[in-house]
């Protein structure tokens, strides 16, 4: 199957946007993934482009959130898994020998579906990864947490307790600030499972504006069940059905423009 690339949106493809956005950040190659006996994925080829938003859509149990594990093996954590092809990170294979798995999810964050703060203080849940890898300058910690709560959209918020319990916030907060926690690793790309399906609307819009925000900085991978979302955030789709990728590009041209009858029928509700 030839590679599919998912070129940048239009308005991306003028100026100097253009190089940076067209450089490839992952690459997925010919991938086929199992559970025990099960196989999850299908010869996936996918491509996604640096500072971009990629959103993976299709019905329950289609792979997506698979997929999106497999850029930071975090399907390393599951026994008796298995997987074919490769997964390139700016052209580096992220299953290589040489790999360090924990410099990979340095690199490639993650903000799962259910918010899931340390039951720690919300200067701490920042300043948490950080420490891990070493730092111990109260200043450079200090301005490390400032910065990713204001790049989290957090930070009028929580400014003046930052000494208290993270569990206090409410559910959006928490998720922001488990965006935070993400970003204070000094991450390249951020993987989202769903982040605001457990939210009401006003904190789920309050995260797309922040991936909208994000974007210009980092390139993010998103998993949605919800397609206004995803035709609202992203610049590419990929569409996926019972483990195979069925059609993936420009998010106006998915869903416009479907090529797959699968796809059309999926985005115009008729399953699913
Ligand atoms: N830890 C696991 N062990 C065994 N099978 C699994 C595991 N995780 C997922 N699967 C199976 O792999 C397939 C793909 O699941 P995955 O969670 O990737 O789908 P999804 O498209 O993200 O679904 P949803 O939208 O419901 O989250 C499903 O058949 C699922 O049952």
């Amino acid at each position: 199957m030839p590679l599919t690339s998912i070129a940048p949106a239009a308005a991306e493809t003028v100026g100097a946007a253009f190089t940076t956005a067209e450089r490839n950040k992952l690459t997925v190659r010919g991938v086929n993934f199992w559970y025990g006996a099960k196989q999850a994925l299908f010869d996936i080829n996918l491509s996604v482009a640096e500072r971009s938003v990629t959103a993976f859509i299709g019905p329950s149990g289609c792979g997506k959130s698979t997929l999106l594990r497999l850029l930071n093996r975090m399907n390393d954590l599951v026994d008796g898994t298995r997987l074919t092809g490769e997964v390139l990170l700016d052209g580096a294979d992220v299953y290589g020998p040489d790999l360090d798995v924990v410099d990979l999810r340095r690199r490639v964050g993650m903000v799962f579906q259910k918010s899931n703060p340390f039951p720690k203080t919300i200067y701490e849940n920042v300043a948490f990864g950080p420490r891990l890898a070493g730092e111990r300058n109260r200043a450079r910690l200090d301005a490390l947490v400032e910065r990713c709560l204001k790049q989290a959209a957090l930070w009028n918020e929580v400014k003046d307790r930052l000494g208290t319990s993270a569990l206090e916030l409410s559910g959006g907060q928490q998720q922001r600030l488990c965006i935070a926690r993400a970003l204070a690793t000094d991450p390249q790309v951020l993987l989202m499972d769903e982040p605001a399906s457990a939210l009401d609307p006003k904190s789920t819009q309050a995260i797309e504006d922040l991936i909208a925000e994000l974007r210009r900085h980092f390139t993010i991978v998103i998993v949605t069940h919800n397609m206004q979302q995803a035709a609202r955030v992203s610049d590419q789709t990929a569409f996926f059905f019972e483990g195979r990728l069925v059609e993936a590009g420009p998010t106006d041209d998915v869903f416009r423009r479907p090529r797959e009858k699968q796809t059309e029928d999926y985005i115009t509700g008729r399953f699913g």
